[in-house]
């Protein structure tokens, strides 16, 4: 054993939300989640990230009792995901990617609504308090239907949280919402997180995993990294270098970065060229190879070269293609 695995003691389990182990699913043959083991701890938001297909929503259907895996186990809230799926989804908010509203119905109605079917008690002042809590006091009357895409989600969130979940799941709450809505739900995300609710979220966006406490990232239905983000970053091994063309601006500067990332895209020791506007990202796995692809082009006086840390999405693109190798 390690010395940091022996100084690391076991977290109580009233401190753990989510604990499974080995869990896998296939439909039609095909195997979607391939032995998971995930742990998520209370009060946490804990970002679930991974490219299109690769297993998420199939996971969280699983964590919450919706879908029995083939194999594997493990606790959610306490409760075995196996034996205890209906205890389970009672003290779970699940925010599915097609969750829908009664459109014709205002923002306040939807509320009571659900807050009816949950039989939650004195449904009207629930829904009174869920309009307040998520800043929608001054849209309870609006037709559901009318809102924004922003304001749609959060009113779903609002309706999750109506019966006082333990755990919220949310897949994809914020698709096709636009930069200054996000970044309002995740305030909210963090407000219930403070409140003492697991949040567990899947994302595609970059920066809402850099919001999570912690993130993990599958692909294949394998779980690749787990832990903060700094975590992941520092434990991907990438070198990571930026490049910017000196004196030139606009069309000329790209057309550099284009010529200099088709020169170095195929040189043995560069994992990955990525342009980004006038600059270009270059990571490789290897420091010293890396170094020494980059060397001739470093005496070239237009460009300026600077080692930089990788960001996730370096990280995350770099796990997808090794994923991919492997599975080759
Ligand atoms: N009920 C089902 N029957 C057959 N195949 C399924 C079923 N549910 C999911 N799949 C397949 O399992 C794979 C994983 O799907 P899943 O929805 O879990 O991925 P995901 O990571 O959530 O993707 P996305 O980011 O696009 O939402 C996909 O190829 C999907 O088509």
């Amino acid at each position: 054993m390690s010395e940091s695995a022996a100084a690391t003691p076991e977290p109580s389990p009233e401190t753990v939300a989510i604990a499974v182990e080995g869990l896998s699913k296939s439909f039609d043959g095909r195997m979607v989640v391939d032995h998971l083991t995930m742990r998520v701890m209370r009060g946490q938001i804990y970002g679930f990230l991974g490219p299109n297909g690769s297993g998420k929503t199939t996971t969280i259907r699983m964590l919450c009792g919706l879908l029995t895996p083939d194999s594997g186990s493990g606790t959610c809230l306490g409760l075995d995901i196996r034996t205890e799926s209906r205890k389970i989804r009672e003290r779970v908010g699940y925010m599915t990617q097609r969750f829908s509203l009664y459109q014709d119905l205002s923002v306040r109605e939807n509320l009571e609504f659900v807050a009816r079917l949950y039989g939650v008690p004195k449904p009207e002042q629930a829904a009174a308090a869920a309009l307040e809590r998520l800043g929608l006091a001054g849209r309870g009357r609006q037709l559901a239907g009318a809102l924004s895409g922003g304001w749609k989600q959060r009113l779903a969130l609002g309706a999750c949280i109506l019966p006082s979940p333990d755990l919220l799941l949310l897949d994809e709450p914020t698709a096709g919402v636009d930069p200054k809505a996000r970044r309002e739900f995740w305030a909210q995300i963090h407000d219930l997180a403070a409140e003492g609710l697991t949040v567990l979220v899947s994302t595609h966006y970059m920066d809402e995993a850099e919001r999570c406490h912690e993130i993990a990232y599958i692909a294949y239905g394998r779980l690749l990294a787990q832990g903060t983000v700094a975590s992941v970053i520092a434990a991907s091994g990438l070198s990571t270098w930026t490049v910017e063309v000196k004196g030139a601006e606009g069309h000329a500067a790209g057309q550099v970065i284009t010529a200099l990332s088709r020169a170095l895209g195929s040189r043995p020791g560069v994992d990955m060229v990525a342009p980004f506007g006038t600059q270009l990202h270059i990571s490789g796995r290897d420091a010293a190879a890396l170094e020494a692809a980059i060397a001739p082009f470093r005496a070239d006086p237009k460009l300026t070269f600077r080692q930089d840390a990788p960001t996730l999405e370096d990280v995350f693109i770099d796990l997808m293609g090794r994923s991919k190798d492997e599975l080759r």
